[in-house]
């Protein structure tokens, strides 16, 4: 479905170029959720940003490509790219307030997508309005579609954001932290939605957390990143059961109950490098506890370690 290639990005800053993604490769397929879990500024949105065409002003892609059905989309102008979004790719961010007009009624809201995406009528996009507000439990259709955003809970509101971004029928979900805003317990409900539209639709999604709960709850497979490069990907279960790189084993072992490992991801003691000098070898080196001189030398090269199972540590190479 989607297929990034040895992406880089570069921002251009006040204090110099700073490279926050260094050749991230990585893909998701039909049917399948993608989870990306890392530190904050381990370059996960940029990561999603960039499918998007959305990267600040300031963003140079410096390498790489995203293959989006064959379709280079690092090559598209802003005016193409615009109408992959919403329609082929669909949006979720973690503040459902940021993607509703607070002013118009959710019904109107959503047939207006509706209309644009499937070049309908209004009277026609109606009937397809109620469903989609089946489709995200809501068992009173034609009451929600009379409401304004304020007026519905936090999580009704994300459920109406997962409605407007599934009615261009999408083939790519991108779920930025889709539930950090939301009350514990309404969190588990969206990530099973979510769960459910990729089966009812064949849609891909690629989720972005920083909460390993939500990787277990929902992921099929798992990117973990760190300072702009990809450490680890696998399955979840090979991530969470035999995870091989230092930093992925670091992340699982400062969970509080590492047995449960449902818990959100804690800081590690150190800092990510300066991402405007970055080490010629490892990112990951001056906080690695498994490091070796290899590691300052040059950047690991990717090791499989089984079937869809990759770690980027020389130390595995050993
Ligand atoms: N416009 C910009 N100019 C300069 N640096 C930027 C810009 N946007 C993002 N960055 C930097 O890119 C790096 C990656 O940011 P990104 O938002 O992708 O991290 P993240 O993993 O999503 O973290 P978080 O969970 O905090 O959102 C960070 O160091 C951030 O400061």
């Amino acid at each position: 479905m989607i297929n990034i290639e040895e992406l880089s990005i570069t921002f251009s800053t006040f204090h110099g170029k700073v490279h926050v993604l260094d050749k991230v490769s990585l893909s998701v397929n039909r049917r399948e959720i993608l989870a990306i879990v890392g530190e904050s500024g381990s370059g996960k949105s940029v990561t999603a940003y960039s499918i998007l065409g959305l990267l600040d002003k300031n963003a140079e892609i410096s390498n790489g490509h995203i293959y989006f059905d064959e379709e280079d989309l690092t090559k598209l102008s802003p005016n193409k790219i615009q109408k992959y979004r919403g329609k082929r790719i669909g949006m979720v961010f973690q503040e459902p307030m940021s993607a509703l007009h607070p002013t118009m009624r959710i019904g109107d809201q959503l047939v207006n997508v509706i209309k644009r995406h499937r070049k309908l009528s209004k009277k026609d996009a109606y009937p397809i309005m109620l469903d989609m507000l089946k489709d995200v439990h809501f068992d009173n259709p034609e009451d929600i579609a009379k409401k304004y955003p304020h007026q519905l809970s936090g999580g009704m509101r994300q459920r109406i954001v997962i409605a407007l971004a599934m009615s261009g029928q999408p083939e790519l979900l991108i779920a930025d932290e889709p539930t950090t805003a939301l009350d514990v317990t309404i969190q588990a409900e969206i990530l099973n939605l979510i769960k459910e539209l990729v089966q009812k639709h064949n849609t891909a999604v690629l989720l972005i957390t920083h909460d390993l709960g939500v990787v277990k709850e929902v992921g099929d497979r798992v990117c973990v990143m760190y300072g702009g490069n990809i450490m680890e990907s696998g399955s979840v279960d090979q991530i969470f059961e035999s995870p091989r790189h230092p930093y992925t084993k670091a992340l699982l072992s400062a969970l509080p109950n590492h047995v449960d490992r449902s818990e959100r991801l804690q800081e590690i003691t150190g800092e990510i490098p300066d991402l405007k000098n970055r080490p010629e070898g490892c990112i990951f080196y001056s906080r690695c506890s498994e490091g070796k001189s290899t590691c300052t030398e040059k950047a690991p090269a990717c090791m499989q370690v089984s079937e869809a199972h990759h770690v980027y540590c020389w130390e595995v190479h050993s």
